[in-house]
């Protein structure tokens, strides 16, 4: 499988490492769109890609995928065409945070019969909280996240604040660095409005914590993740990376699971 990555910051570069690695792999990333050709220029040589600026040409180049990992604005610039031409895995999926957004590219992809694959990535559980709302059996989704205080406000602080508290919708307008797993969370179950998100400023944590609630008729569900970031960029955990390249092998395998 030949793949397309929008993006070569700190996912972008994980997943180039990591797909780079084994030569025989059959994913492999082969062309890279960025918006800057000198300061990426080193990546044609040291990965083996070959660089793009225009969406169109890289779009027309040979791949079969596209991995979008650069920011929520530049996904909703780029997705209408990027899904018209190819199957797409979205991690800023903040993106499909409006309704008619999500509607439109949900339109294009029922045309063309593309499909978009969300990871989970800094969470899990959503395969449990998509079958319950698939069930009708779900009643509320609430998240907590915790991160490092610096990640979230500009002025230091001695005590844990709380800087949001609402729905995903509201979360991701407000933090679209930080809260894409409440979309993620919001599209698997009750919808952007009714999933429940409070996002806290701790001084005193290096990790990004996720807390989960899910209640219903099939009971009730909790999961905890506890994310080391990326010690470049500590508003990403190591496991949304990980969750791209997870989304990308089971694209290729035909035992799914979950
Ligand atoms: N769904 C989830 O659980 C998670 C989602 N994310 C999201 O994943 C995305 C990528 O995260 P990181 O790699 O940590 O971000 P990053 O900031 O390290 O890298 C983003 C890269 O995209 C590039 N970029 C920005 N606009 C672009 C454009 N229009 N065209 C091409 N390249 C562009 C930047 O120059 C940078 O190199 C972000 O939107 C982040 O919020 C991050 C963690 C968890
Ligand atoms: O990486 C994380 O822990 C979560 C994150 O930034 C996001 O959801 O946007």
């Amino acid at each position: 499988m030949r793949v397309g990555l929008i993006g070569a910051g700190t996912i972008g570069t994980y997943l180039l490492d990591e797909l780079s690695r084994k030569k025989d792999q059959d994913i492999r990333i082969t062309s890279v769109f960025v918006r800057n050709l000198e300061k990426y220029q080193y990546l044609e040589e040291r990965y083996d890609v070959e660089l793009y600026t225009s969406v169109d040409e890289f779009l027309d180049s040979s791949i079969d995928v596209v991995v979008e990992a650069a920011n929520v604005q530049a996904a909703k610039e780029v997705l209408p065409d990027v899904v018209s031409e190819k199957e797409t895995v979205l991690i800023s999926i903040g993106a499909l945070a409006e309704e008619t957004f999500l509607n439109e590219i949900t339109e294009i992809i029922k045309a063309k019969n593309h499909r978009i694959h969300l990871p989970s990535g800094a969470i899990g559980g959503l395969d449990l909280i998509e079958n319950v709302t698939e069930a009708g059996v779900i009643e509320t989704v609430s998240l907590v996240t915790r991160k490092p205080a610096h990640t979230l406000l500009s002025e230091p602080t001695d005590e844990t604040k709380v800087v949001f508290e609402g729905n995903a919708a509201e979360a991701i307008k407000q933090f679209p660095k930080n809260i894409n797993v409440s979309i993620a969370l919001a599209l698997a179950g009750v919808g952007l409005r009714q999933t429940k998100v409070t996002l806290l400023a701790d001084p005193n944590l290096d990790k990004n914590i996720h807390s989960i609630q899910v209640s219903g008729d099939f009971g009730t569900a909790s999961f905890e993740i506890k994310n080391n970031p990326f010690p470049s960029n500590k508003n990403t955990s190591y496991l949304a990376a990980v969750s791209v390249l997870g989304t990308l092998k089971k694209m290729t395998k035909k035992i799914n699971i979950g």
